[in-house]
């Protein structure tokens, strides 16, 4: 599979994504100074980070989910060097995710002893002589992205910090190793997802996107991006692979769209985690005219967060399954810092209070820039009545 094919599983997205990456830099200059204004004020700068807001969750955030990344990276690079992407064997993904959780667990154990985390893993398949082959692949993938080893029982106990049960009260943060295992098997799109929630609210998430392009009119360009973003200060783009720690960052802003008719949505790959079908008809009610761009994972919230897409539609498929935090808690933040809105079938507001999961709510999510969103809402609405009748 040559790297040209990688990003989505959609032939004909590229001259989609050159369309809207031409719309994101067409950005009126206006808008651009206003909104770096803003920045000016609320951006943490490296002279007072220690008085800023979730300063150090922050950087630790961020170093955490870029080691991490590039551990998922190196993996993914071997796959689709290797041409050894199979549908049938999962074994790949796997040593990845386990190493991702231990990778991040163990830096956020380091600096912040006290913090609990939801993590979507356990190390259950990694115990006794039936997980030995795992255990040991996921130890030496580990080992190289660690300063001092970590033995065998430390990886496991670091992997097992995730379990957390969550909840509306203190601060907990909550991991997913790797979203959208099945587009990493794809070689396709997938992330490593944190966010830190205190007292039920989302107020930090960091999101590594180690094959999404750094700019959607380059597919052929560099690949691999982090999106991070603090509650009241705004979201931001880094380059995954940048050689200085102090990388510098760009803001990122959903698109400025006052009319749905010329949006591009954007939806799961897995037709088994959304309805296509709905979102096609929601879609229809929207007039909106352009095909969908299916991508895996939270990347999809970092596609309409930077305005490579305006809409972001999750319709159920089935009554009981109910979402993960971990699936919707970086993107979560990412978007609203955007200037975006998210919130299940009934326009309400994900709530990350009720533990590990996202029972509270409706189902399904939906996210859109604050503009367009009710709008969205109600042709979810209408199509969810019109299928009930
Ligand atoms: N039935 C059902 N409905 C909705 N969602 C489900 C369902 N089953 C699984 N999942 C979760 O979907 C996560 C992958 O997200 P995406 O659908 O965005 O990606 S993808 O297109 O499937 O790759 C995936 O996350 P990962 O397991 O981390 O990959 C699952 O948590
Ligand atoms: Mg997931
Ligand atoms: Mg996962
Ligand atoms: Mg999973």
């Amino acid at each position: 599979m040559s790297s040209g094919n990688l990003l989505l599983s959609h032939g004909r997205l590229s001259a989609r994504y050159r369309y809207s990456a031409q719309r994101v830099f067409s950005l009126k200059r206006t808008d651009k100074a206003t909104f770096s204004n803003q920045l000016l004020v609320s951006r943490p700068l490296s002279s007072h980070i220690a008085t800023t807001y979730l300063a150090k969750e922050r950087a630790v955030a961020i170093e955490a989910v870029e080691c991490a990344s590039k551990v998922c990276q190196s993996v993914f690079k071997r796959l689709v060097a290797e041409e050894t992407l199979t549908k049938n064997d999962k074994s790949p993904v796997t040593v990845a995710d386990f190493g991702a959780q231990a990778v991040v667990n163990s830096i956020l154990e380091k600096h912040f002893p006290q913090d609990p985390i939801v993590g979507e893993e356990d190390s259950k398949d990694l115990h006794g002589d039936q997980g030995r082959a795992l255990r040991e692949k996921v130890v030496e993938l580990v080992n190289t992205a660690t300063e001092t080893p970590m033995s065998s029982d430390e990886v496991l106990r670091a992997i097992d910090r995730g379990q957390y049960a969550g909840g509306s009260k203190g601060r907990h943060w909550t991991l997913d190793p790797i979203d959208g295992t099945k587009g990493f098997l794809r070689g396709e799109q997938f992330a490593v997802c944190l966010a830190l929630i205190i007292d039920g609210k989302v107020r930090l998430g960091v999101l590594g996107c180690p094959n999404l392009p750094c700019q959607m009119d380059k597919l052929d360009g560099e690949r691999g991006v982090l999106m991070v973003a603090v509650e009241g200060q705004g979201a931001f783009q880094r380059r995954l692979n940048a050689k200085s720690s102090e990388e510098e960052e760009t803001p990122i802003h959903v698109a400025d769209i006052a009319d749905t008719k010329e949006a591009i949505f954007c939806e799961s790959v897995e037709s088994g985690h959304t309805s296509h079908g709905d979102n096609a008809n929601i879609a229809k009610l929207l007039n909106i005219t352009k095909p969908p761009i299916r991508i895996d994972s939270q990347c999809k919230y970092a596609a309409v967060a930077r305005g490579d897409a305006d809409i972001m539609l999750r319709l159920p498929t089935s009554s009981t399954y109910v979402e993960k935090i971990w699936d919707h808690g970086a993107g979560n933040i990412i978007m609203h810092e955007a200037g975006g809105r998210v919130g299940d079938i009934n326009g309400n507001p994900l709530d990350f209070s009720a533990g590990r999961t996202l029972s509270a709510n409706g189902g399904g999510v939906i996210a859109a820039s604050a503009k367009i969103f009710d709008v969205v809402i109600s042709a979810v609405q209408t199509t969810l009545a019109q299928k009930s009748q």
